[in-house]
């Protein structure tokens, strides 16, 4: 039963205003780390709330795409200012919400604030080329035009830097928004879109409107008048979105899951391995989509390398995120919590051997908390489901392998192709590995999680619709192509 009684409550954002959901239902936002913790109430929506938006969303965008670049960038320049003034109380509001340390929501939300600067300066960039026609007396050249109105569906794990990375590129290119945030961070989203109102976005370009994904987000996907749809969470939920938008010819864009490798070389530098293996994998509960969650090690240093990971993560403080000797917040929830718990069991039940972690934490203030202990696992077969499945929480799968040809082998042998890493000094396996490993983000003596907002991101197989986001990789998303001749 959940104690705090003076928790705000947020509104929807449509057409320029807050607004509660015409059913008049809340749902109460708590806190991982304190489930008797209320964050905040956010509005449980309906079809109704949603069409408004979207109505509002329609009707801004002409006028919206009609000011030049230039303007448009303005409005995110002061987005940004007042996202930086605000960071220090939306990073806290993150943390209670989701669970990620401190450090780590500073970090995502200075994160946001550059997203924003970026692609503000893309209002002034090039949109297009003038291509060489056959007629010698024609001009030929291509520009771009926006979609119209963009859906963004977004995941809990990082509430801030996702829904900017899809709302900003979407906005500068001339679109307007309708976000739904996952109910799970709705608070802090909200916050992110007071800044937007502040920055006075004219109305109905920038909206929100929160409640369950399988009303608002499906029918984000279902809307006739949405002519692009963004999303990031889950590889089931994501192809239920993509049927639905290419079923009605929308533009779709989908993040999912990844298994991320890493192969850790005999010539690798261990310590280096050591702490990129336990950043990648275990940082913020290993809720990332790029977070390691498979590593191959050569035999011949497999033994240093699991004494000194097991060295390193026997001294991970686990807690409250807001607690600044913290290194590892809760889970997201109970039912993340759950379905971590039930993959040790899983991986227990199929013959893998548990060397580290597993239970629930439950000691004085962490019972009231979603905390699980950082978890490895070793002799794990890549037909095992804890090799096989995204399992999202603190979870490291150790294989031994003979050689690289091996690992690389191994590291493919997934249905996900996000992001991999491999450390190593030996140039001939590092081009090898950036030739053959599948996947979008391949890093090199650095840990698999680490996305970089002026690069594309995206993935291979099934992480992604094969589409990038972020960077000018975003332009191909939000914009359509026209190809222009003219004869004199
Ligand atoms: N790749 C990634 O970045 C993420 C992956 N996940 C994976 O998904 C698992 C479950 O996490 P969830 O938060 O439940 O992910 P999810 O895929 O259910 O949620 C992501 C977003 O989709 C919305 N949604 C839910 N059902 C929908 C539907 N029928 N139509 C349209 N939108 C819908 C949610 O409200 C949320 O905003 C995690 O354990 C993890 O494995 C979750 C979050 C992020
Ligand atoms: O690693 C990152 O910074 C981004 C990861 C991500 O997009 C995700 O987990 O959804």
């Amino acid at each position: 039963m959940a104690v705090q009684t003076e928790a705000k409550t947020y509104f929807n954002y449509i057409n320029g205003d807050w607004v509660s959901s015409v059913t008049n239902e809340v749902e109460a936002s708590t806190n991982p780390a304190n489930k008797n913790e209320i964050v905040g109430y956010i509005q449980r929506s309906s079809i109704e709330d949603l069409n408004e938006a979207v109505t509002a969303a329609k009707q801004a965008q002409k006028s919206w795409w009609k000011l030049s670049g230039v303007a448009r960038g303005e409005y995110l320049y002061k987005t940004a200012d007042i996202l930086e003034r605000r960071l220090e109380e939306i990073a806290e509001t993150m943390t209670k919400e989701m669970g990620k340390t401190f450090g780590e929501a500073k970090a995502e939300t200075m994160r946001g604030v550059s997203i924003l600067r970026y692609y503000a300066g893309e209002g002034v960039r090039k949109i297009g080329d003038v291509i060489p026609s056959s007629d010698s007396e024609a001009l030929m050249f291509t520009t771009r035009v926006p979609l119209g109105v963009i859906g963004v569906i977004s995941p809990w794990n990082f509430p801030v830097a996702i829904p900017i990375w899809k709302m900003a590129p979407a906005l500068i290119y001339g679109n307007a928004v309708v976000l739904k945030p996952a109910s799970e961070a709705a608070v802090t989203a909200a916050k992110v879109i007071e800044c937007f109102h502040e920055a006075g976005f004219p109305k109905g370009v920038v909206n929100m409107v929160c409640g369950p994904g399988s009303v608002i987000g499906q029918g984000i996907a279902e809307h006739p008048d949405i002519n692009g749809v963004t999303f990031t969470g889950s590889n089931s939920v994501g192809k239920r979105v993509g049927r639905a938008a290419f079923e009605r010819g929308a533009k779709y864009q989908l993040e999912m899951g990844g298994k991320n490798p890493v192969i850790v070389a005999k010539d690798a530098d261990l310590d280096l391995a050591v702490d990129g293996t336990i950043s990648g994998g275990l940082r913020s509960t290993g809720q990332k989509c790029t977070a390691t969650s498979r590593v191959f090690v050569e035999s011949e240093v497999y033994e240093t390398f699991k004494e000194k990971l097991l060295s390193k993560v026997k001294q991970l403080t686990i807690g409250n995120g807001m607690e600044s000797e913290t290194w590892m917040g809760p889970c997201v929830s109970e039912e993340q919590l759950n379905t971590v718990l039930s993959y040790v069991e899983q991986g227990k039940a199929e013959g893998a051997n548990l060397i580290y972690g597993g239970k629930r934490c439950v000691e004085g203030e962490l019972a009231n908390g979603f905390y699980v202990e950082p978890t490895i696992f070793e002799n794990v077969d890549l037909n095992m489901t804890i090799a096989r499945e995204e399992i999202f929480g603190p979870v490291l799968a150790l294989i031994k392998v003979h050689n690289i040809e091996e690992a690389l082998k191994l590291a493919n042998d997934t249905e996900y192709g996000l992001s991999a890493s491999i450390y190593t000094k030996d140039i001939s396996n590092i081009l090898s590995f950036i030739d053959e490993i599948e996947a979008g983000l391949v890093r090199v003596n650095a840990e698999t999680a680490g996305v970089e907002f002026q690069a594309p991101f995206g993935g291979m197989k099934q992480s992604s619709s094969h589409s990038r986001e972020q960077g000018q990789a975003a332009i191909e998303f939000f914009t359509s192509i026209k190809t222009v001749f003219i004869k004199a």
